[in-house]
């Protein structure tokens, strides 16, 4: 954790469940979010995302989508602008995923593009970073992950209070994990990135883990210095499980 920074623990609930599942996971969240003194968001499916705003409407649960489009409107078949998240009570927007990357091709610049527009719309990017199993093999899983924030990180990202995710591709629901020093490693590295390029304003930001985190491994890496929450994707589709994290930051 990083001193005075709230954290912030994240469901990416990918595409997965009906609108039935949708409901029953976001009440349940709900009902349980009370007891917690961490910042919750859940991220459903573009199709989920205005009902589950609309429970979590005045309650401790924030609402994210899990892309945008980098235009505002126009004839993009298919896709969805961030006016219109914003529009349907979305307040976060995780950008740059690195399924979105493998299925999509998205590059940074795409990513980039998408975080301006999203800070345009006054949603508040969470870019995902993180380096392959060759890559960390070869042991150049900082450089890739320094390279990943200087294509993607856009103007104007410190003042709107952006979210870093650091998910490494290969922990990603694998069950595997990076080693703690390995974590804590790269998020000191992209803390430096974040000072660097954002002055004191970095030191603030939130910097999340993210990649088979499960309530069995919450507290040992949500203790290390500069991981700032969690990007949770299997766990938190089981809202006893994600709670459990949330509880393990708090
Ligand atoms: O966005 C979430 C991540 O891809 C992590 O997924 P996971 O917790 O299932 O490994």
């Amino acid at each position: 954790m990083t001193p005075g920074v709230r954290p912030l623990i994240a469901g990416n609930w990918k595409m997965h469940g009906t609108l039935r599942d949708a409901a029953a996971l976001a009440e349940a969240v709900r009902a349980g979010a009370a007891g917690t003194g961490v910042e919750l968001l859940v991220c459903p499916p573009f199709p989920y995302i205005h009902m589950v705003a609309a429970a979590m409407l005045g309650q401790r649960v924030a609402v994210g989508a899990q892309d945008c489009h980098a235009a505002a409107k126009g004839a993009h078949t298919g896709d969805v602008a961030a006016p219109m998240l914003a529009d349907i009570g979305a307040r976060y927007v995780i950008l740059g995923h690195s399924e979105r990357r493998a299925d999509h091709a998205e590059t940074d610049a795409a990513i980039r593009a998408k975080a301006e527009a999203a800070l345009a719309a006054g949603l508040t990017p969470i870019i995902c970073v993180g380096e392959s199993e060759a890559q960390r093999l070869a042991g150049d899983a900082e450089a890739v992950v320094t390279a990943q924030l200087a294509g993607s990180l856009p103007e104007g990202f410190a003042r709107a209070g952006g979210v870093v995710a650091y998910e490494p591709v290969w922990a990603i629901g694998t069950g595997r994990t990076p080693t703690e020093p390995d974590i804590a490693a790269i998020h000191a590295a992209i803390r430096a990135d974040l000072v660097r390029r954002f002055g004191g304003a970095g030191e603030g930001l939130r910097i999340l883990y993210g990649g088979s985190v499960k309530p069995a491994n919450a507290a040992a890496i949500l203790a290390l210095p500069h991981v700032d929450g969690a990007l949770v994707g299997g766990a938190s589709l089981v809202a006893a499980d994600f709670l459990a994290i949330a509880a393990a930051a708090g």
